[in-house]
């Protein structure tokens, strides 16, 4: 595997931002466009229905903007994105373009980032010339607990993000909305609790805050495995998660002894479904100071994508092979399709555990890390340990060698 930090040219950066319908994309967009950080900046939006708004917000404001409008980004027109990728390119290399430091794909309100991210990893060229920077996510402060509660792309969405961006908090003046806007933020954090949350109307959803996300720093030289997989993110969350539910749970109860009606219109009362979709929603860190074989490695994603796949929101990390264990090996998996990033020359801080950061829905810490411990060998009681899984036949679905 080649190393694409010695590689030349050096990967373009790729940001993708989501964010539910009229959530407020296309307006930081506009904001953040014309600062000089975002030069040489190519957005690729796509448009919901004919009428081309989002493209002449954008173009106003930069000119290397290509609008995709055959349909919602996700579903229909993935192969337009691969030729707009492919055609920056083509124009960069042939020189009609100056620069090409970073594309920026506003989806639509609808879309899972997913295929969108696919369509990238996936593609033997594009996965040379671009990287995955990162996956921006924009909540509305005055309606994203209602989205949350109705719509599980909108968790998902929020699931999978780098950084969440808070928007329209400046129309949150009444107690009862500046206490709702708590209460999202804090839906957000156990939601995701490594990603930053910045407010826009605050100003903190600038370039420097959103931008360079990814393992790589800017200067390229060297990566950035810890602020990357921030594993000490994931430490609390499932204390928090737990408190917030009882209370929850006992809020409900409380109203449910007064009486109370739930639809509070406007001020969306948080608490009224015990149901939610974050429920479904998991996100914790794997760490082992054993070295794991590649093909322990290569066997243990492979089952956990084959029978569970779609369950597999994202995942990254960095793993200390056996066969060379000085040089860590970095992989993104978002939900069926496995991408080893690269493999780093040497490890850039003193912390040489392989570590694995799991955004998953409807499949348990529990079950994962029970798989984990058996292919890194640490044995559990009532455990098949991993010669036991590789002899068993039925177990090897698509093995690959992949990282051997
Ligand atoms: N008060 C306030 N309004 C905002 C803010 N951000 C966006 N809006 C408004 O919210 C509306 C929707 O914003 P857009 O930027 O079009 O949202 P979008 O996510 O691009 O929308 P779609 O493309 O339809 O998914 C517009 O009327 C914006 O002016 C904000 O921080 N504060």
């Amino acid at each position: 595997m080649t190393d694409p930090i010695s590689a030349a040219p050096p990967p373009i950066p790729l940001t993708v931002i989501t964010g539910f319908l009229g959530a407020g994309k296309t307006t930081l967009l506009n904001r953040l466009l014309p600062d000089p950080a975002m030069a040489g900046t190519a957005v690729i939006v796509n448009e919901f229905g004919e009428i081309g708004i989002d493209h002449v917000l954008v173009e106003r404001a930069d000119d290397g903007v290509v609008e995709l409008s055959s349909g919602c980004l996700c579903c229909t027109i993935r192969g337009d994105l691969v030729a707009t990728l492919e055609d920056l390119l083509r124009r960069l290399d042939n020189g009609r373009l100056d620069e090409l430091r970073r594309v920026v794909i506003e989806t639509t309100g609808l879309a899972d980032p997913a295929p969108i991210l696919h369509t990238v990893m996936r593609h033997p060229y594009l996965v040379r010339r671009y990287r995955l920077d990162g996956v921006i996510t924009l909540v509305d402060a005055v309606n994203g607990m209602v989205t949350l509660d109705t719509q599980i792309e909108a968790v998902k969405q929020a699931a999978v993000a780098d950084r969440l961006v808070v928007t329209k908090s400046d129309l949150c003046t009444t107690p009862e909305r500046a206490a709702a806007l708590v209460a999202l933020r804090t839906r957000l954090r156990v939601l995701n609790p490594a990603a930053p949350i910045l407010d826009a109307a605050a100003g903190e959803a600038a370039p420097a805050a959103m931008l360079e996300t990814g393992l790589w720093r800017a200067d390229r030289k060297s990566a950035d495995v810890t602020a990357w997989l921030a594993e000490e993110a994931y430490r609390d969350r499932d204390a928090e998660r737990r408190r917030l539910e009882a209370r929850r749970h006992a809020d409900h109860d409380h109203d449910h002894d007064h009486g109370h009606d739930h639809d509070h219109g406007d001020d969306h009362d948080h608490r009224h479904d015990p149901n939610r979709h974050d429920d479904h929603i998991r996100a914790f860190c794997l760490a082992t100071d054993r070295p794991m074989a590649a093909a322990s490695l290569d066997l243990f994603l492979d089952l956990l994508r084959s029978a569970h796949g779609p369950k597999l929101l994202r995942v990254k990390g960095v793993v200390r092979l056996a066969e060379d264990p000085e040089r860590p090996l970095v992989l993104q998996v978002v939900q069926h399709v496995v991408h080893p990033i690269a493999r780093l020359e040497r490890w850039p801080d003193d912390d040489r555990r392989t570590r694995l950061v799991f955004i998953t829905r409807d499949l348990e810490e529990g079950f994962v890390r029970r798989m984990f411990d058996a292919f890194v060998g640490t044995l559990a009681p009532d455990t098949a340990d991993t010669t036991a899984m590789i002899d068993n036949p039925l177990q090897i679905s698509g093995f690959s060698g992949r990282f051997s």
